[in-house]
């Protein structure tokens, strides 16, 4: 990796930009496949799959008996760790649930919010460059705790362990269309896919556009998250080759991916940079992580406070903060989407199965919107009751600010009820 050595801080926002492959006009790609889907259906997603993902769809859609026998395709080791995943993502998303609280404001005055899952929700599966069936748990489980009624899942890949674990969240139709056209599909609807109310899940740029795109006609969606990154703030009491492999297991995600590494220490960065090239070479995906690593750099600041500036500024979507007093550090920490702390906590337990979600906000979205949650998946509906004496102590106050907005008809609504009263 590069190394920065005490870059001005006027250098910083140029450093941190995100790589971009296809910035040309990439609305203008994404456009005309929204369109195309809207327009003609089923039959536009189905040229699409050709264009694109090279595959002929006779079904869109998934069948049972396809779902049903994804169990046994899988082998046994693969079955029973997806299982401890469901249950620790499951445990801790369950606690997300706050029961609702009655809350008196005045005497006789009592509101409160209730949560109703959304009833139609769709969540996007990436698969183009690898089935990430662990997404499927990350949606579908804040979707089944949220009580969710409808759960529609694309994704270009048809990879068992995808069908598994739908099955396991309680999916009701899952389709395999990937890219733009999935995003279109769930937006608008067709003949085969269910319209749902709001789009989740990460994806490649195509993906993340489309959501963006299709956000501004009435459907809502989680957040962007968009190409994966991690940050690492190390020091002399991290281990190289740990970081080196914390470095690594973000930047195979794609050529797009970024992975930022921090530094008070010359000798950390340097020997990183030394187990990091060993380690690329011996990778699977080694050209991927390869171009994702030369868009990465290294940085070596004067200070902690300089530090924790810079990745403050720079939002990461992940940032493993390998350092002494890990969990003191992290308080400081204003800009992330979910934070690692000490050697022994590598982003990949967060990416699978330690409990906490992994679509999280990307390309410094992490300073406005938090990771997927129980949350995400609800409405909060808010609720009042006002009794006879609630209406007279909250009445005058009311027609005061009512008459003082010249809205006469809002104070009557009050007036005629204390009169009432009299
Ligand atoms: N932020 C997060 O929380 C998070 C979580 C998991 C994965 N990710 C990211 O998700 C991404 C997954 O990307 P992916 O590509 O592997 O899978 P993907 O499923 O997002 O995209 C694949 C689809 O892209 C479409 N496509 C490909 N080339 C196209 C083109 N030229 N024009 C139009 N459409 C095209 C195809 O239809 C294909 O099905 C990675 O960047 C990964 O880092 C992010
Ligand atoms: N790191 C990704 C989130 O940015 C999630 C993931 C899925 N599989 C492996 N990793
Ligand atoms: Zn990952």
């Amino acid at each position: 990796m590069n190394i920065i050595a005490f870059p001005e801080r006027d250098r910083w926002a140029e450093l941190l930009a995100r790589p971009v492959l296809e910035a040309k006009d990439i609305e203008g790609k994404v456009l005309p496949i929204l369109h195309q889907v809207r327009t003609q259906g089923d039959a536009g997603i189905r040229e699409l799959a050709r264009r694109f993902d090279k595959t002929e769809l006779t079904e869109l859609a998934f069948s049972q008996k396809d779902i049903d026998d994804a169990a046994e395709k899988l082998d046994e080791n693969l079955k029973e760790a997806i299982g401890q995943a469901y249950q620790n993502i499951y445990k801790f998303h369950q606690a997300q649930l706050q029961p609702a609280e009655k809350i008196e404001t005045m005497p006789g005055v009592t509101c409160w919010r209730r949560s109703v899952g959304i009833e139609k929700v769709g969540i996007y599966i990436p698969g183009g460059s690898a089935p990430l069936f662990s997404t499927v748990l990350m949606l579908g489980i804040p979707a089944q705790i949220a009580g969710c009624k409808d759960i529609i899942l694309c994704t270009p890949s048809d990879h068992p362990a995808i069908l598994y674990a739908a099955k396991l969240v309680g999916v009701t139709k899952a389709f395999r269309i990937g890219g733009a056209q999935a995003i279109a599909a769930l937006a608008y609807g067709t003949e085969s896919v269910p319209k749902v109310y709001k789009i989740f899940g990460p994806g490649n740029q195509y993906v993340t556009t489309a959501k963006m795109l299709v956000s501004k006609e009435g459907v809502a969606i989680d957040m962007p998250a968009g190409p994966s990154e991690v940050a690492v703030y190390a020091d002399d009491t991290a281990i190289p080759s740990f970081v080196a492999a914390d470095l690594l297991s973000q930047a195979e995600h794609g050529p797009d991916s970024q992975v930022l590494l921090v530094s008070t220490s010359k000798k950390l960065l340097s020997s990183v940079n030394l187990t990091l090239s060993s380690q690329l070479d011996r990778l699977p995906r080694r050209d991927l992580a390869a171009q994702a690593i030369a868009n990465s750099k290294a940085i070596l600041l004067d200070s902690q406070e300089d530090a924790i500036d810079l990745l403050n500024q720079y939002a990461a979507e992940h940032l493993i903060l390998s350092i002494a007093n890990a969990e003191t550090v992290s308080e400081k920490i204003i800009n992330a989407g979910s934070i690692f702390l000490g050697n022994y906590t590598p982003e990949s337990c967060g990416d699978y199965a330690s409990g906490t979600n992994h679509t999280l906000p990307t390309n410094g979205y992490a300073r406005a919107y938090s990771g997927v949650s129980v949350d995400s998946f609800v409405k909060k509906i808010t609720v009042q009751h006002i009794t006879e004496t609630g209406i007279r102590n909250i009445g005058p106050t009311v027609e005061a600010m009512a008459e003082a907005e010249s809205l006469e008809a809002h104070k009557k609504a009050v007036s005629i009820r204390l009169k009432s009263l009299l």
